[in-house]
């Protein structure tokens, strides 16, 4: 894990830590069991790991009371199994909004102008002059951005793309996203007393609606039952034909098969991906097509975001082991990061506080 001040943070308050240092890039069920061993009062763990039944209960035949995934997703926890075994489990909201939404534009920019391919074709020696044809992509600004689901990072990404290329926004959520309505509609203010064309907002009734009206789509919903396969061959089907879809959530948000086959025969329609269905392998033919820009889930990877994380994902740990109440707004976790002051007695993020019966902190 990133940084040191995680590191200081627990082992400054009484704690033994062991630091995994298998050089294999993602544990088994089987080597997390051998790290647990017959001790262990909490773990933190990485959003490639399988945690459920086998491993709650060994956690908690260890002594353990506290989980903490490094990650603000948390669709790799059976979070009834740690229920069950009255385990907590932590994840890091707030601190990969910006980074994640900033990745998601890059791959909006580098899908709507052909930036891989064109870099590619620079690099092989290819470019023998100006061409009033060659790589033309998509104009962002005046067009419409789709954002499915408009949570923390879908609505930073909907402001990056609204403010930056004065785009117009389309979403589906469960929820309304009002922070993010009433910031559109005072832009499109700001914009028409400067004699600009104002930009404008849509709460759509369907994801349908989005997908038919959107010329870029990013996807940002959590992974669940109901969001997987979100992204299916008829839902594909009534996208524009020169549509930029982005994925920097979850890979089976995104039927990949299906996907696949629409770039073959939609060469004019793109793809920015940074998450696969099974990752780490893409399913076969994606890595052929040249409208796909792939890389590989570097979404959170800023300096800042990452040693956040794991300053969360620690002090999750060291809360529940201390006993400490589990803090009332994960949307606000400053306090926990400034690096000049004590951290809160508080966990930052529990998600299933109320399920196991922890306090809740007064702020
Ligand atoms: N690629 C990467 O490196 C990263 C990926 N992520 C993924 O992004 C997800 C979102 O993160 P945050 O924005 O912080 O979470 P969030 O909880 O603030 O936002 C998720 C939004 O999805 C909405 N949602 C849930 N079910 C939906 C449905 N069926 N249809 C439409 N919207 C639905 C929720 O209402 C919520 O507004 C995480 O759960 C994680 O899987 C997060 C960080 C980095
Ligand atoms: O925090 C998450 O959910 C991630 O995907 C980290 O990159």
């Amino acid at each position: 894990m990133p940084g040191t001040r995680w590191i200081r943070l627990l082992t400054e308050n009484d704690c033994r830590l062991e630091i995994c240092t298998d050089p294999k890039t993602i544990l088994s069920v089987d080597d997390i069991l051998a790290l647990i061993g017959d001790r262990c009062d909490g773990v933190i763990g990485q959003l490639t790991e399988d945690w459920g039944e086998v491993l709650f209960s060994a956690l908690r035949r260890a002594g353990g009371t506290a989980f903490s995934n490094m990650a603000v997703g948390y669709n790799n926890v059976d979070v009834e199994a740690a229920n069950r075994n009255g385990i907590a489990v932590g994840n890091t909201p707030g601190v990969l909004t910006e980074t994640t939404a900033e990745l998601a534009a890059s791959l909006t920019l580098a899908a709507a102008r052909r930036i891989v391919e064109a870099d590619q074709f620079m690099r092989a020696g290819l470019y023998d002059g100006w061409l009033p044809h060659l790589f033309v992509g998509n104009l962002l600004k005046g067009q419409t951005v789709g954002v499915i689901g408009a949570g923390r990072i879908g609505s930073a990404y909907a402001r990056m793309m609204i403010e930056g290329f004065k785009m117009n926004l389309i979403y589906y959520d469960l929820y309304q996203a009002t922070r993010l309505e009433k910031f559109v509609t005072a832009y499109g203010h700001f914009l028409k007393a400067n004699g600009e064309q104002p930009v404008t907002w849509k709460r759509a009734a369907t994801m349908e609606d989005v997908l038919r009206e959107a010329d870029v789509i990013s996807l940002h919903p959590v992974l669940d039952k109901t969001t997987y396969h979100l992204i299916n061959p008829e839902r594909l089907a009534i996208m524009k034909k020169e549509a930029i879809l982005v994925n920097a959530s979850r890979g089976p948000v995104i039927d990949e098969v299906a996907l696949v086959e629409h770039l073959k025969a939609n060469p004019m329609f793109r793809v920015g991906l940074d998450v696969f269905e099974d990752e780490p392998y893409m399913k076969p033919g994606l890595a052929d097509m040249k409208n796909a820009v792939v890389v590989p889930h570097i979404a959170s990877a800023s300096k800042w975001t990452r040693e956040g994380m794991a300053t969360l994902s620690a002090l999750n740990i060291l809360g529940k082991i201390k006993g400490y109440p589990v803090w009332g707004n994960p949307n606000q976790v400053e306090p926990f990061l400034d690096e000049n002051a004590t951290p809160p007695p508080a966990c930052p993020s529990i998600v299933n506080a109320k399920q196991i019966g922890l306090p809740s902190a007064k702020l």
